[in-house]
């Protein structure tokens, strides 16, 4: 089932982004499926984090829609109304739509709940395992106005909003095996062990789509398997979309749903793991040669 065709939940189109002369991503169009997840993939320099910050709000496109529908994709008719009137979001019959590339960074992650994690972990190293957890759920506190100062006297409100936040902390921090270490400095937790909090953080905003960086970088094989079985969890158990640049092949094969390959800023192939892998444009671009003579070697031992 290719749910990146059927059910979209983000739909990119002619994404590009321009640094002075150089165009880092160029004219990419792509779909990420509901429930899936999905591999951004691609040689050094290949425009993968550029599309990423793009995504996230870190960066505003220099020509492109990013399209997050929450519940159901928006008919071809509400996407165009949405896109001429030039407002960020709309209520459609499927549900909130959002417009990514007109939503400054921080209501990208709090109203279009797109929550991410970076290459290099950004943990509060000071505090402990829970204050990170609970610090990451402020925003959402913001979003339903429990943070305004008249939400503060209506402490009934207020408590149980509170209670909710501690218990989702606990709750994530048992699915990635952290509990004992609630208490101690995020600083102090073995580097797989900060990454597998960072995401914990994210998923404590209950995001509709999680965006990771690298997320298996550095990792020695035990910590990359456990990384493994936390991102099918998080599939399966909480229908969270997932996208996710990764340079560990084993990773990106195992898990994907769906794999998107850019090369030079352009898109060059975009299907499932065993599509990508026997992509001849896919060969060349990592092994650095021609696609010609790949497809020449391939046709000469009959694959
Ligand atoms: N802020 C920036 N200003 C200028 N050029 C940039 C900026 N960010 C990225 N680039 C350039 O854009 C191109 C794409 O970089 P990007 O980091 O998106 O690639 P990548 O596929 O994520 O690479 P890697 O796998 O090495 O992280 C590179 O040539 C990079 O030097």
């Amino acid at each position: 089932m290719r749910r990146w065709e059927t059910d979209p939940i983000l739909t990119v189109d002619h994404l590009t982004m321009r640094f002075g002369g150089l165009v880092a991503v160029n004219n990419v169009s792509f779909t990420v499926g509901r429930g899936d997840v999905t591999a951004l993939i691609g040689p050094n320099g290949a425009g993968k984090t550029t599309a990423f910050n793009c995504i996230t709000g870190f960066y505003k496109p220099t020509l492109g829609r990013l399209a997050l529908a929450h519940e159901a994709p928006p008919s071809p008719a509400e996407l165009q109304a949405l896109t001429a009137n030039g407002q960020a979001g709309a209520k459609t019959e499927n549900g909130a739509l959002y417009l990514l590339e007109r939503l400054p960074d921080h209501k990208v992650s709090a109203q279009a709940r797109v929550a991410r994690t970076f290459q290099n972990i950004r943990l509060f190293s000071g505090m402990t395992v829970l204050e990170n957890l609970m610090v990451a759920q402020h925003q959402k506190l913001i979003r339903s106005g429990m943070m305004a100062p008249s939400a503060l006297f209506n402490l009934p409100s207020w408590r149980r909003q509170e209670k909710e936040g501690v218990e989702r902390a606990l709750h994530w921090l048992e699915k990635v095996d952290l509990m004992a270490r609630a208490d101690d400095p995020a600083g102090d937790l073995p580097y797989g062990d900060q990454r597998r909090l960072e995401i914990a953080r994210a998923m404590c905003t209950e995001p509709v789509l999680l965006c990771l960086d690298e997320p298996a970088a550095g990792l020695n094989p035990k910590e990359s398997a456990a990384l493994n079985t936390l991102l099918l969890s998080i599939r399966a158990d909480y229908g969270t979309s997932v996208l996710l640049i990764e340079h560990d092949m084993s990773v990106v094969m195992e898990i994907s749903d769906h794999v998107i390959v850019l090369e030079y800023g352009s898109k060059i192939s975009d299907g499932t793991p065993a599509e990508v892998r026997s992509d001849p444009a896919v060969i060349a671009a990592y092994l650095g040669v021609d696609e010609d003579a790949v497809e020449a070697v391939e046709a000469e031992v009959g694959l």
